[in-house]
């Protein structure tokens, strides 16, 4: 059987053989679907993340939600631990932890009906999710609890079984560029 590192290996070796071409015609799919969902509609506050590599690009999305007047969040690493900063523009940010681009403000968000897009190199049909291995999304969720944890991948990163640990925090659904799957 294919280990979960395996997995891991396997699923960012698919995602980085993608053109910018793809990642930007799919990125901007996701985005749609998205934008038309309730749970984004009627978001307060949106939780994104600064695209790394070739993660679905959600910043035009950002932009949609501060045209909307809408509270947006970004992740930011200090140590083993992550939070939320607001920020309200692309202009509030530096390079941080690996090499993602972090808010500057100091505004922390917790708010747990925020709708929270969650990058990951896998998500399988139950709503798990793979990540780099840091499991910063994993401690982050085990303590503060979410109710909207919307997954964001490619179709092609959509698995039928990842074999989640105990530690694994489940999503309430996945965005794909094909629609959005609600698991719970
Ligand atoms: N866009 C984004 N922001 C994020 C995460 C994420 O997965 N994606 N994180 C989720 O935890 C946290 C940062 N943690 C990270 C932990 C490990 C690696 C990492 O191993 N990166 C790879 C290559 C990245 C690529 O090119 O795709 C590396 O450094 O080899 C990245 C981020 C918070 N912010
Ligand atoms: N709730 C938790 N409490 C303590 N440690 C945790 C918790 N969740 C995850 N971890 C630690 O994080 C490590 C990596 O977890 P995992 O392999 O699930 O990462 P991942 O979900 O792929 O990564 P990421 O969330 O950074 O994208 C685990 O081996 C575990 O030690």
């Amino acid at each position: 059987m294919e280990t979960r590192k395996q997995i891991r290996e396997r699923l960012k070796q698919k995602r980085d053989s993608l053109s910018q071409a793809q990642v930007q015609q799919w990125s901007a799919e996701i985005c749609k679907n998205i934008e038309a969902h309730p749970w984004f509609v009627q978001a307060e506050t949106v939780c994104f993340y600064y695209p790394l590599g070739k993660e679905a690009d959600l910043r035009p999305l950002a932009e949609t939600a501060w045209s909307m007047g809408k509270k947006t969040a970004f992740p930011r690493v200090a140590g083993r631990e992550m939070q939320f900063y607001q920020a309200d523009s692309f202009t509030e940010f530096a390079e941080g932890s690996f090499h993602v681009m972090e808010p500057v403000g100091t505004t922390v968000i917790y708010q747990e009906d925020a709708l929270v897009l969650t990058p990951g190199l896998g998500f399988d049909w139950q709503g798990a999710r793979i990540g780099y291995g840091g499991g910063y999304y994993d401690r982050y969720f085990a303590g503060r609890p979410h109710k909207y944890k919307l997954g964001v991948a490619y179709a092609m990163q959509l698995v039928e079984r990842l074999h989640p640990k105990e530690h694994d925090v489940r999503m309430d659904g996945v965005a794909a560029e094909t629609g959005i799957m609600i698991v719970r």
